[in-house]
């Protein structure tokens, strides 16, 4: 079987009748399965390349009288990107393994004609029979993959490979000409095995999405396929199933194993928000609140509010990223392409020389032709090509079973070899959400006014520091009625102005009325400031017209695996973790003493946020910057590898950051740094292993040493050990 997915958008159907019979009628189709119409006008359908093609269902669906809108082939740009050995489907009469069939078939005649060699009361027409078998199902896809690439104008080792078993041949020595197709096909069949392996495991990932869901329309349950899900519908999880779609929770509480989507082991209890019918957005919601398609419902029933299309869910976006990630190029891979480019042609001109050496020195053209061979099979840059992708596939699929998103090699060798760390404050390292703390009014003010100014300027901002100030001072000022405040101006990093039954207020920080003022803030207030803030206390002053009111102050606590996740870094030798902040600098230092952070900086202006990495940068080499890539997105981008928090639940996030945390936690940070590490240090090593190989084999094979044989096997010998070192990565564990 070679299943796709296919979805087809046609123009809407008046009746579900017509639509179950278009279902039939497809159906009957040979080869196409798991067919579903919807009325909105959505076909989707699962076919197999091995008895259809895409081209004859969308004619039989316009033989149908229906109109196709668009065509969304779920595989297509997989398949694609599959590497070219991988193509020759017509072939594939034993399914996708028949290369490593017919190369063990292969194998057997030539040990059998091998065998039968030695007696010589038996016929050598015999052995050389079963040689010309052997050579033929070993190289009849080196011989498709060869003539591909040659009409793609390109010259790849399958030709070369060809080449030389053409050329033993053509000396009569069909033994050896076996000999070579054999090993050739059996080491690469068994490295796309390999390397198929490595790329089921992320295949995995839509297979998390169930099918269909239960909705819940005008009081009656009914099922219907996961595309026909509309925004806003009702879904019914029952207990031990798999959630469909990304939505809110409206009713029955449940915990919620996220693992595939997050990585989380422990599953997330899960309750109805309040506000479910106002919701719409899944990036807004706690989560507590929010679900995610693909993840596993538990002893509960829930019934979920849908707010995201089957296509657009956190899962298919997932999917989508992590295989346009597996073809992202990494450093090494560039520069092994860069030195391939020259390596090949030199090969190929040390080859022909070799091959005119019976004009200088005392052999026949035969053997000269001969020993070119060897040499070209050894010098073939097999193992080197596959080394780095490898490892970067093998790589990214072992981290997307965590719950993280690495986007390709260049992030996970930068990640592997990072000086530095940067955090920043509010939300990534710190929960993101402020609790009132104090209340200081100064000289004749009361409390009370100066919470209500506070209460009634911030409700209009949507800074995390004002929520905490409006929910906990309408909650001390019990209910009263608070005249609302106008003309809300948000002054970044310094705070927020607004007027407020005929004066203007002010709330922020020290900057904010020094620039306002011209002058320092009195000594009392900044003294009174400072001492909340070492304390880890955000204070801020509030000033109405040409007075200063008092002090409220907020403290956002540190998240609760933070600590132990700093120790994890340091221990793994990452000796300078920094936290950026627009928050006061005595405030940063005593967060970052409790919590392990060698670089706490405070104060910072956004911009001023995007130079300290710049500078960090040139100290360290390279910087990872941690953020929820939302606020901080201009420092991510400046760091070498960006790296998102609680990607979930963030479609920006998700989408700037080079390595999304899919869990909104930090735990996972020691883990992608130790497998990129470990990456890193497997391409290292393959690329010892490819390249000693050659520089091993070279030699021996010019002097004569070894023949084709051993060349053969050491070739293929090094590219198989180097795939095998790195799918090493798809166990990886911390
Ligand atoms: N709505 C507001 N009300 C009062 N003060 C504010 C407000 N917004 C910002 N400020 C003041 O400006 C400072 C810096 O704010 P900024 O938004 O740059 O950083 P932050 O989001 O608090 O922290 P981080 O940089 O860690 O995310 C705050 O610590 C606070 O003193
Ligand atoms: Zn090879």
């Amino acid at each position: 079987m070679n299943t796709n997915k296919l979805q087809i958008e046609i123009e809407k159907i008046q009746h579900t009748r017509k639509a179950r019979r278009m279902e039939r009628i497809l159906e009957r189709k040979k080869g196409v399965s798991d067919v579903s119409v919807s009325t909105s006008g959505v076909i989707v359908m699962k076919w197999d390349a091995d008895q259809t093609n895409q081209s004859s269902i969308i004619e039989s669906i316009e033989k149908l009288g229906l109109n196709i809108v668009n065509v969304e082939n779920y595989n297509d740009h997989v398949d694609k990107k599959e590497d070219s050995h991988n193509t020759h489907s017509g072939l594939r009469v034993l399914g996708e393994n028949t290369e490593l069939y017919f190369a063990v078939f292969s194998g057997v005649c030539w040990v059998t004609g091998f065998v039968l060699s030695f007696f010589s009361s038996i016929d050598e027409s015999i052995a050389t029979t079963l040689f010309i078998i052997g050579a033929a199902f070993g190289g009849v896809f080196t011989f498709i993959t060869a003539g591909q690439d040659l009409l793609r104008g390109k010259f790849e080792i399958d030709f070369l490979m060809l080449f030389a078993a053409i050329g033993a041949a053509v000396l009569g020595k069909w033994g050896e000409s076996a000999l070579l197709l054999f090993l050739f096909s059996l080491g690469h069949a068994l490295e796309h095995y390999a390397m198929r392996r490595a790329r089921k495991s992320i295949s995995a990932l839509s297979d998390l999405a169930p099918p269909v869901a239960l909705v819940k329309r005008n009081g009656e349950l009914t099922q219907v396929h996961i595309e026909q899900l509309e925004l806003g519908d009702i879904i019914v999880v029952k207990p031990n199933t798999k959630i469909a779609a990304d939505g809110v929770v409206t009713n029955g509480t449940s915990p919620v194993n996220q693992a595939a989507i997050t990585g989380e082991s422990v599953p997330v209890d899960k309750r109805p928000s309040t506000n479910w019918q106002s919701q719409n957005e899944v990036k807004k919601l706690l989560s507590e609140h929010r679900v995610f398609a693909g993840t596993m419902n538990g002893s509960g029933v829930l019934e979920i509010k849908v707010l995201k299309r089957a296509k657009d869910s956190t899962l298919s976006r997932l999917i989508t990223l992590v295989k346009e990630a597996e073809t992202q190029k990494s450093p090494t891979q560039h520069l092994t392409d860069r030195f391939e480019k020259y390596y090949v042609p030199s090969v190929l001109v040390t080859v022909m020389l070799l091959m005119l050496a019976f004009l200088v020195i005392n052999e026949t053209f035969e053997q000269s032709f001969y020993r070119a061979m060897s040499v070209l099979i050894a010098a073939s840059p097999c193992a080197l090509a596959i080394s780095t992708p490898s490892a970067v596939l093998a790589g990214i699929a072992r981290s997307a079973r965590q719950g993280v998103l690495i986007k390709g090699g260049r992030p996970l060798e930068d990640l592997g070899g990072i000086g530095a760390i940067a955090f920043d404050k509010t939300g990534t390292l710190t929960e993101g959400r402020p609790t009132l703390t104090h209340a200081i009014p100064f000289g004749a003010i009361t409390k009370a006014h100066l919470l209500k100014i506070a209460v009634a300027v911030e409700a209009l901002s949507d800074h995390p520091l004002a929520a905490a100030i409006v929910e906990a001072g309408q909650q001390e000022l019990g209910g009263i009625d608070i005249p609302e405040a106008q003309n809300l101006k948000a002054l970044t990093a310094r705070g927020i102005q607004a007027n407020w039954e005929g004066s203007l207020i002010h709330i922020g920080n020290r900057r904010l009325f020094e620039e306002l003022t011209g002058k320092k803030v009195p000594q009392e207030i900044d003294l009174k400031m400072a001492e909340l803030e070492t304390g880890g206390h955000t204070a801020m002053i509030v000033h109405q017209d040409e007075e200063y009111m008092g002090i409220i102050s907020v403290m956002d606590i540190a998240r609760p695996e933070v600590v132990a996740t700093l120790a994890t870094l340091k221990k793994m030798g990452l000796k300078r973790m920094v936290m950026l902040t627009g928050d006061n600098q005595k405030v940063a230092d005593a967060i970052a003493k409790d919590i392990g952070i060698t670089d706490p900086m405070g104060s910072l202006l956004p911009e001023d946020k995007v130079n300290a990495i710049e500078q960090l940068k040139q100290q360290e080499g390279s910087v990872a910057m941690v953020g929820d890539g939302v606020n901080d997105a201009p420092a991510m981008a400046k760091s070498t590898v960006g790296i998102a928090m609680g990607a979930a639940g963030s479609d920006v996030a998700l989408e700037t950051a080079d390595i999304a945390l899919m869990a909104d936690k930090l735990d996972n940070l020691p883990f992608a740094i130790g497998l990129s590490r470990k990456a890193k240090q497997i391409i290292k090593q393959n690329l010892v292993i490819s390249l000693g190989m050659v520089a091993l084999l070279v030699p021996l094979t010019i002097m004569g040493t070894i023949a084709i044989g051993p060349a053969v096997v050491g070739h293929e010998g090094s590219t198989l050990i180097v795939v095998m070192n790195a799918l090493r990565l798809l166990r990886y564990e911390l």
